[in-house]
């Protein structure tokens, strides 16, 4: 399946230009579970909720595709692919060119890799990986060393992840204190534990392109207006390094 997708040269290129815009662009997760809160809304139908985060204005779609503790399956985001036109991020703990392929062929435009999840040898060989399969990257990280591991392989899209991996901890500052580092050609995401307007204003003031939300809009009554709400701040005019 994999040797039969068109190529994709311009991946990058199109993820980054989805993601920039007058206001901050917002990148909504289908998230049914997660390690810190248990269950967050078991019984999302993963297309349905993408449709209605496009609905209010969401910018592309990140879909967990980790079984075991946040609930989430390849299908999924194989059904989001195939039901709005906005890019669809891979979302997992990644280690294999073969899972960037997986996520090709279910129609994805993008994958993450984490920073910290991966060697020093691996993170270049799945950049690489990524490249050649026609996918754009949203490259994660927690700290100064790891955005110039970010740079060094070539990430365009860099996401600052508020939350601890290890320990589940938010720390809110962690997004706002790293954004001004990321070089102004790059795209400037902050991810994790932001649940209203005033959560994303320090990000926002830092220079954020965007943001990630997954836990406050998939338990949300009404998904549309959640992303709305957040997809309405202004970005911040201040120019990165
Ligand atoms: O649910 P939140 O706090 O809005 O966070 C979303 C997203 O940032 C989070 O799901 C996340 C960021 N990086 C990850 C890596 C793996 C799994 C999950 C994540």
């Amino acid at each position: 399946m994999a040797r039969d997708l068109p190529s994709a040269p311009d991946a990058a290129e199109l993820f980054a230009k989805a993601l920039r815009g007058p206001t901050i662009r917002v990148i909504a997760e289908v998230k049914r579970a997660s390690p810190s809160k248990g269950a967050i809304n078991l019984g999302i139908d993963a297309a349905a909720q993408a449709a209605r985060y496009v609905e209010g204005g969401a910018a592309a779609i990140s879909v967990l595709t980790e079984p075991s503790r946040f609930g989430g399956a390849l299908g999924d985001l194989a059904d989001v692919a195939a039901r709005v036109a906005v890019p669809a991020i891979r979302k997992d703990f990644l280690v294999h060119p073969v899972q960037l392929w997986e996520a090709r062929v279910r129609g994805a435009a993008a994958a993450l890799l984490i920073v910290r999840a991966l060697s020093p040898s691996e993170l270049p060989l799945l950049m690489d990986a990524a490249r050649e399969c026609g996918l754009a990257t949203l490259v994660e990280i927690r700290d100064e060393a790891e955005l110039e591991r970010a740079l060094e392989v070539g990430a365009t899209v860099i996401g600052v992840n508020n939350r601890n991996l290890e320990t589940l901890i938010i720390d809110p500052t962690t997004a706002p204190t790293l954004i001004p580092r990321i070089p102004a050609h790059c795209v400037a995401v902050a991810e994790s534990g932001m649940q209203t307007p005033d959560d994303v204003a320090p990000s926002a003031l830092a220079g954020a392109d965007a943001i990630l939300v997954g836990s406050a809009i998939s338990a949300s009554a009404d998904p549309a207006s959640a992303v709305r709400a957040l997809a309405a701040i202004p970005r911040s005019a201040s120019t990165r390094r």
